[in-house]
């Protein structure tokens, strides 16, 4: 199918393709352009028509279609093109546009949760500047929670009507992201009568998606999901709608459910790392670059036995040592050339473990885990036992890619 406007007074020809739709004009230069824009990428088709004061002519109305283009360093922006014609020709084009759009499934009903204490306590304006008229853009209402304290996120969530809402967005750090995870999880094990203190009960995956916006001071889930930070990059995301699968494992301790993890179970010193993270938290982010160095200093090794499933062979193996710290990771990182690469929802897990070693060795081990260098994990299906009781769970659930 294709149209012929008007852009900057000479013919455009709109032609609709298969997956995607093209601009093909004359710049007044004489330049001949073409533009090709896929549906998937297509944000929202505006009809604009003459003002009041406009005299009317046969091409006084516009359609501005508004895509998302890609930057360089994985960032999206949103971009525009403007066609004039007549009001017929225009509100066809739109018409076509926003049904090939719809093609695929898009959020229109999002719960929005803003933690405005995460990172540099700039969430709720990081939503309202940037998110807001990107969501706005696409028509989608959003219901906009601003918590007041910790695990008021996941509470809320176990009454909150979700019937009709097609996401939560979270506007925070990866703290965030782990407390409506667990707070969507835990409310669809008990919409399905399943027992969430049983280690033996399967996990029942939720539905509905979570989306990240990062405000918070690490925003590492994000970073892995989309290979950068970037507040409109992530609301674009969203909009767009693509789901990708994540694991959460399942933590039990004394017959209880103790959490759900969604990015690292640290046991020993990464969890010591956090702990003492969190006692600093009035530093800000920077804490993390600072306090970790004292806990590495203090570390201290324990008898520790791994109990594993081996990811290639199958077989149950055992390992016991004396061990700094035992970390699994539940966004698995996969080795790519010398580099580690975040893997989502793999049916395996990486396990990294600091046997007692000389603090020089330690560090050596730390700083190649930090820069991502490859060689210095275990890739296992399921862990059994880390010197306590700690069977894990895996199951899936979906973020916005
Ligand atoms: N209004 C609030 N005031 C204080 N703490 C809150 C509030 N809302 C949520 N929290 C808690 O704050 C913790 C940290 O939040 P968040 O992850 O958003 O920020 P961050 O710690 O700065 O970022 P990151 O986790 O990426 O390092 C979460 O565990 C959450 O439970």
């Amino acid at each position: 199918m294709a149209f012929v406007l008007k852009k900057s007074s000479k013919a455009c020809q709109v032609t609709l393709l298969q997956s995607s739709a093209t601009f093909e004009y004359q710049k007044r230069s004489g330049k001949h352009v073409l533009v090709d824009i896929p549906y998937s990428h297509m944000l929202a088709a505006e009809v604009v028509g003459p003002t009041c004061t406009e005299v009317y002519s046969s091409r006084s109305y516009s359609v501005t279609l508004h895509y998302v283009k890609s930057l360089s360093n994985n960032r999206l922006r949103v971009s525009s093109l403007e066609v004039q014609s007549d009001f017929d020709k225009c509100t066809n084009l739109a018409k076509q546009l926003e049904e090939q759009m719809t093609v695929t499934e898009r959020p229109k009903r999002l719960v929005v949760i803003i933690n405005p204490n995460s990172g540099k306590k700039r969430a709720e304006k990081v939503f309202k500047t940037k998110v807001q008229p990107v969501f706005s853009l696409c028509g989608i209402h959003s219901t906009v929670i601003v918590t007041s304290a910790p695990k008021e996120a996941s509470e809320l969530l176990q009454t909150l009507d979700l019937a009709d809402v097609d996401g939560v967005v979270t506007v925070g750090g990866d703290g965030l992201y782990y407390e409506v995870m667990n707070g969507l999880l835990l409310r669809t094990q008990k919409d399905h009568g399943v027992n969430a203190d049983d280690p033996e009960a399967e996990i029942i995956p939720t539905d509905i998606p979570i989306g990240i916006i990062p405000a918070g001071s690490g925003d590492w889930v994000v970073q892995y999901l989309h290979g950068t930070r970037d507040v409109i990059t992530s609301a674009l995301h969203v909009v767009l709608g693509k789901t990708s699968l994540t694991n959460a494992v399942s933590v039990h301790q004394g017959g209880k459910l103790s959490a759900y993890a969604g990015l690292v179970l640290g046991f020993g010193l990464q969890g010591d790392i956090m702990n003492d993270c969190e006692k600093f938290r009035w530093m800000g982010p920077s804490r993390y670059s600072v306090v970790p160095v004292s806990t590495v200093l203090s570390r201290q090794a324990f008898d520790v036995e791994v109990e594993y499933q081996d990811d290639v062979t199958g077989d149950v193996k055992r390992i016991s040592d004396q061990m700094y710290g035992v970390d699994t990771y539940i966004i698995s990182k996969g080795e790519q050339g010398d580099k580690l690469v975040p893997v989502f929802g793999d049916s395996a897990l990486s396990v990294y473990m600091s046997s007692k070693c000389s603090l020089g060795k330690h560090v050596q081990q730390l700083s190649d885990l930090k820069e991502n260098k490859a060689g210095c994990s275990l890739s296992i299906s399921r862990l059994s036992a880390c010197g306590y009781d700690m069977p894990f769970v895996l199951a899936l659930i979906k973020l916005w890619l």
